[in-house]
């Protein structure tokens, strides 16, 4: 029987996709949108001050696809915190508009895998708990989609031998060092969570890179041999600054 390999795990995650209710916000008057409007800023601004208390992070991104209108990223200590924030967005009189659609729920989560980490320890490290807890980037864009590892006859990621997994990942992991400043990823496990087994956030000020490295992963052997992806979604950063703009008529 394969070893399962030991996992450090994070804050908790919601990716939470939102179609806005343009038809119905174009009937609304001006003063009730600038109230909701100004409702919604000061939710930001509580939540940056959970950012700046290093309690938490988020982003929120505009969705360029048809899958959504604006995607969330919330990260926490807990689950709790995760549902409260679903909650006051939907009790917001901006809520009444933002449509709930696809969401996805994990935890930051990183392995032992890391042959040149063997021996030390992880935990008290900084960078690693800067990496379980991440301030998510700014960057310009982001890109989302959920992953699992084949189970099948011919290729079962879960019956090969852990020094196997080692290796694979380590090619994996000098396949993403060569994006080094121009993508950033934040992996989450959701095995147990939700429907696939791992989500990938990457960030960008180019969206090109997020093709790139996609594209350049493929030729890994971890990824030829045993990735599955569902959906792509990619948005573009949506600053507190620029949400007024965002709803503006
Ligand atoms: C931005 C670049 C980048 C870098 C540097 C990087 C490095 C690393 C390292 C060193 C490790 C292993 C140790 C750990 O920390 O867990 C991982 C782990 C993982 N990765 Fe990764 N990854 C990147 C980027 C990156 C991308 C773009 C993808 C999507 C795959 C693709 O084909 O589209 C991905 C996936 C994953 C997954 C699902 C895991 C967990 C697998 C498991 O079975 O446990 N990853 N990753």
């Amino acid at each position: 029987m394969a070893e399962a390999v030991i996992t450090m795990d994070g804050w908790c995650t919601l990716h939470d996709t939102r179609t806005f209710d343009w038809s119905s916000w174009k009937m609304t008057s001006e003063q009730e949108r600038s109230e909701a409007i100004a409702e919604f800023e000061q939710l930001m601004t509580k939540w940056e001050q959970t950012e700046e208390e290093k309690k938490g992070s988020q982003s929120i991104y505009k969705v360029v696809g048809n899958k959504a209108d604006l995607l969330f990223i919330f990260l926490r200590p807990s689950m709790d915190e995760l549902e409260e924030i679903k909650r006051e967005i939907n009790k917001s009189k901006i809520g009444d508009y933002l449509i709930p659609g696809y969401s996805y729920v994990s935890i930051v989560e990183m392995t032992m895998h890391n042959p040149m980490d063997e021996g030390k320890d992880r935990v008290l490290d900084p960078r690693v708990e800067a990496r379980l807890k991440p301030i998510l980037p700014r960057w310009e864009h982001a890109c989302f989609y959920p992953m699992a590892r084949r189970r099948n006859e011919e290729a079962n990621w879960f019956e090969i031998d852990k020094a196997e997994r080692t290796r694979l990942l380590y090619d994996h992991g000098m396949t993403g060092r060569k994006y080094a400043g121009k993508v950033k990823e934040i992996i989450t496990g959701s095995i147990g969570l939700d429907e696939w087994e791992w989500g990938v956030t990457l960030f960008a000020h180019d969206p090109l890179q997020f093709k790139k490295i996609v594209y350049e992963m493929r030729f890994d052997e971890v990824t030829t041999k045993y990735a599955e992806f569902g959906d792509f979604i990619i948005g573009n950063y949506l600053a507190k600054e620029a949400v007024a703009t965002y709803f503006a008529l």
